[in-house]
């Protein structure tokens, strides 16, 4: 690390967070000439290994990319994991010295990370370094809006101002010396099972059963397993540069951590916060796609015009418009989904927007919203608790909500779906399908296949 932050402290809760709170962040940012994301993100390999991130909205509208931390933010189990994160966030803005004249979305102090997707689940081991909360405060981010770039260093002030000063202006000359990206090698894969599939196809079954007999129970999503095996430990940084080569119209995002990392390519966005504009995204039902144009515009259309489809999809509307509601004037919904392509597979795409009232934060939208019925179902603590049942296993990150927030409020969590687990020589893949009444197995297990996809193409383990 180029500063040798001697406060690397693990928040693992409020009191030991109130214990560290003499610690004033201080954070200053610059613009700088272009820089490729990829030789930053390498920049302070293999000290930062383990404590980076990488964020890029579609059409490369933001990118973000943290390296070192400088602090984590973590917690487990409880309901009030979204609101503990905002006030130890917000108690370490309280008293920071912040730098930086641009104040554009996304640059200075910023927090990365995601949640888990269901506090109440079992637990797997090989999720347990994420737990229920896991956030980044990093040392070095470089932000590119646009045409734009900006480099971030944050540290808690220690020293005396001047020699700070001069650490900082040494930091920024080294990143921006050192920029070159240099190539990691393609995976070999070994090995690629889908997890308990008779199981998986018996659980829609019984799951499709109870909601044909329920008055209660509209929509449950439930999600299978694919695990790979490579011949040796594979890389984030290979992963996340395939994603971003591959899929143009999702959010790339990776969160490492030293026991494993977690990366995927989503298109669905949970909502986005800059100023008083929030914007959400109900995103459900789902047909593939043809290469050949014209049948593509059929599926589309068939898609448009599906029943089932199409109330799959209105229950997320409902609900989305229902989270919001409080916390927001001027809601627009528009009365009709429209379609949103990526690679292998076209959604319903319906946006929602508002201005949100005053004192409204992004981490108590994302605690309002989070599981929505394209993810959990309806209502939801019913459809919690089959998904606990019939599912048997942690969807860990997979299905949560992950992003950042800045030190002005403004930020974007996405739901991390068309996303896996890396961790050594082994990757955990995740897809889901939202099931209705009438709802049938075997084309669920077509629906999840395609969506196990843009990862299995990532790590070189799609077959044509
Ligand atoms: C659950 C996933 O996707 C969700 C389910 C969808 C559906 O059932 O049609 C569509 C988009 C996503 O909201 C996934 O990709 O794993």
């Amino acid at each position: 690390m180029l500063i040798n932050s001697p406060f690397q402290t693990k928040y693992t809760n409020t009191l030991k967070h109130n214990a560290q709170s003499n610690h004033v962040l201080v954070s200053y940012t610059k613009k700088v000439n272009k820089i490729d994301p990829f030789a930053f993100y390498q920049i302070n390999s293999p000290v930062c290994e383990g404590e980076r991130f990488f964020w890029k909205s579609p059409d490369d509208d933001t990118t973000i990319v943290g390296s070192g931390l400088l602090c984590s933010f973590s917690n487990s189990g409880a309901d009030d994991r979204f609101s503990r994160i905002e006030a130890e966030w917000n108690e370490i803005l309280s008293s920071a010295v912040i730098d930086n004249p641009f104040r554009v979305p996304g640059t200075g102090p910023l927090l990365f990370g995601g949640f888990s997707f269901d506090p109440y689940s079992l637990k797997e081991e090989k999720w347990q370094p994420f737990g229920d909360a896991l956030f980044y405060l990093p040392e070095y981010m470089l932000t590119i809006i646009g045409e734009d770039y900006y480099l971030t260093v944050n540290l808690f002030e220690s020293e005396e101002l001047a020699s700070q000063s001069n650490k900082v202006k040494k930091t920024f000359d080294i990143l921006l010396k050192g920029a070159e990206s240099s190539q990691v090698s393609a995976p070999k894969l070994e090995r690629k099972e889908e997890l308990s599939v008779p199981e998986w196809l018996t659980s829609v079954a019984e799951v499709v059963d109870e909601l044909q007999s329920s008055d209660t129970v509209n929509k449950v999503v439930l999600s299978r397993e694919m695990k790979l095996t490579f011949s040796k430990p594979i890389s984030s940084e290979y992963v996340v540069k395939q994603l971003h080569l591959q899929q143009k119209d999702s959010f790339i995002f990776l969160l490492e951590t030293p026991d494993g990392s977690f990366a995927g390519a989503s298109p669905e966005r949970l909502v986005k916060k800059m100023n008083d504009q929030v914007l959400s995204t109900s995103l459900a039902g789902s047909i593939g796609r043809s290469e050949d144009p014209a049948e593509d515009t059929d599926l589309g259309n068939m898609l448009l015009n599906d029943e089932k489809n199409l109330y799959e999809h209105d229950l997320v509307v409902k609900m989305i418009k229902g989270a919001l509601e409080p916390y927001c004037n001027e809601l627009q919904v528009p009365e009709n989904p429209v379609l949103l392509k990526t690679p292998y597979i076209q959604h319903l795409y319906t946006p929602v927007s508002g201005i949100s009232k005053p004192g409204t934060s992004i981490l108590h939208l994302v605690g309002q919203m989070h599981p929505t019925p394209a993810l959990g179902g309806v209502p939801t603590d019913q459809a919690m608790k089959i998904i606990r049942d019939k599912e048997k296993m942690d969807r860990g990150f997979y299905a949560s909500p992950i992003g950042w927030t800045d030190f002005d409020g403004n930020g974007e969590f996405i739901v991390a779906i068309r996303s896996g687990l890396l961790k050594g020589k082994q990757a955990f893949l995740y897809a889901g399908c939202g099931l209705v009444a009438d709802s049938d197995p075997n084309d669920e297990l077509k629906e999840t296949g395609i969506k196990f996809l843009p990862m299995l193409q990532a790590m070189g383990g799609k077959s044509e």
